[in-house]
């Protein structure tokens, strides 16, 4: 697994990481956003590299960025042995890593996480990839980086909605492995965290799963509890006005299936409606026409846990514990949307 490196000092601390791991020539990969506000805190301390920008957003995870990205390390002439820094939220660390796992074949990288969903999920564990024709996360590859490298001094130009998108997936954390943890979200506010405090936390959760199941053959199945409706919403309204960002989408998504959670796999009526308060009243409620339903239905049959016709859920058995490789059937998620836009 790779090596988390939780730093106050991050500039420094990356530039002499590199210069031990040795490389040909080295790359940075930002978004138009991390370009203006994370790469300028990395300073003087990075050795000589090149430098390639994306236009920020979940509608640019796609084929033709990656097309841009291969064609810059061809013209860049970079080798097997050249080395790239994802300098990013979620979209930078996926798309930038699965670019550098298929060039020729695969180099290293190294990701530089700079959004709170990014350092407390997506840097870790190896899921690389790009929407595909709508579908999230359709194409790609399982490959760790070589470092992460983790510092809540790039969180203080992030948004609020950015961070609460962010704050979904450390929501999802507590309910699928740790009650303890969970209560202890319940009882703070949400914005004034200590950010590194759970990022730690986060991360030691996500990398004991993975750990154990890197290839998702069964275990990791319990980190997308809460995606398989809620990639549904975020393709749905992905190019649309209505869009979610990734987290606004899970925080939907695990609410319809703390629902499912309630009627297949044994989650407590009580502990349902803890749920609820407890995400609706972060996240508000996302309103939405009733004809939109099937649609959104339709899109799970493409989730990667299905089996031929079969969708898989990971479901809560109760708070801090999950179960995984649940059937669903179409009638039953419809149900749960209903449900969601009951509340
Ligand atoms: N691989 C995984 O295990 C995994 C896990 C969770 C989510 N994801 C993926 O991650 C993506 C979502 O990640 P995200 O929420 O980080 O999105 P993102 O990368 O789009 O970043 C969110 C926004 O914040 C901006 N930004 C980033 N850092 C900033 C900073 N420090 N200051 C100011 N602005 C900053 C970005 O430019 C962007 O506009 C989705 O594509 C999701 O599917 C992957
Ligand atoms: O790391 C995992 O495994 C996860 O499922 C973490 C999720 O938060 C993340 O959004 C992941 O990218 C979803 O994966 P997918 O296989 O459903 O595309
Ligand atoms: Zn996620």
């Amino acid at each position: 697994m790779e090596t988390i490196i939780f730093s106050q000092k991050v500039a420094e601390d990356l530039g002499s990481y590199i210069k031990q791991l040795g490389y040909s020539r080295l790359g940075i990969i930002t978004d138009s956003n991390t370009k203006v506000h994370c790469y300028p805190k990395l300073g003087q301390s990075l050795p000589e590299h090149v430098h390639f920008s994306f236009e920020a957003g979940e509608s640019n995870k796609n084929l033709t960025t990656c097309t841009s990205i291969w064609q810059w390390m061809t013209d860049e002439g970079f080798d097997r042995k050249a080395l790239i820094i994802n300098l990013g939220g979620g979209v930078t660390g996926d798309m930038g890593g699965f670019c550098a796992a298929t060039y020729k074949r695969g180099i290293r990288f190294i990701n530089v996480p700079t959004t709170l969903l990014s350092q407390v999920d997506a840097s870790v564990g190896g899921k690389l990839g790009i929407d595909f024709n709508g579908f999230k996360n359709h194409i790609g590859v399982f490959t760790q980086p070589e470092a992460v490298f983790i510092s809540d001094l790039f969180l203080e130009t992030l948004s609020e909605v950015e961070l609460r998108s962010g704050y979904a997936e450390v929501i999802k954390h507590g309910l699928i492995k740790s009650k303890s943890y969970f209560d202890c979200l319940r009882t703070e506010g949400w914005q004034n965290q200590d950010w590194r405090g759970i990022t730690e936390r986060s991360v030691q959760i996500k990398k004991e799963v993975v750990e154990k199941d890197p290839k998702e053959s069964g275990l990791r199945k319990i980190l997308n509890f809460g995606h398989t409706i809620g990639h549904a919403f975020e393709s749905y309204y992905l190019n649309t006005e209505k869009h979610l960002l990734h987290g606004e989408a899970i925080a939907v998504g695990m609410l319809c299936e703390a629902y499912l959670s309630n009627q297949k796999s044994g989650l407590p009526a009580q502990e349902l409606a803890i749920i609820v308060e407890k995400i609706l009243g972060i996240f508000g409620k996302f309103e939405f026409p009733e004809d939109h339903i099937s649609g959104i239905c339709d899109l799970c049959s493409q989730d990667k846990k299905n089996e031929g016709d079969k969708i898989n859920f990971s479901l809560l058995r109760e708070l801090g514990n999950c179960d995984f490789n649940i059937p669903v059937n179409k009638e039953e998620i419809q149900q749960a949307i209903i449900y969601y836009k009951s509340l």
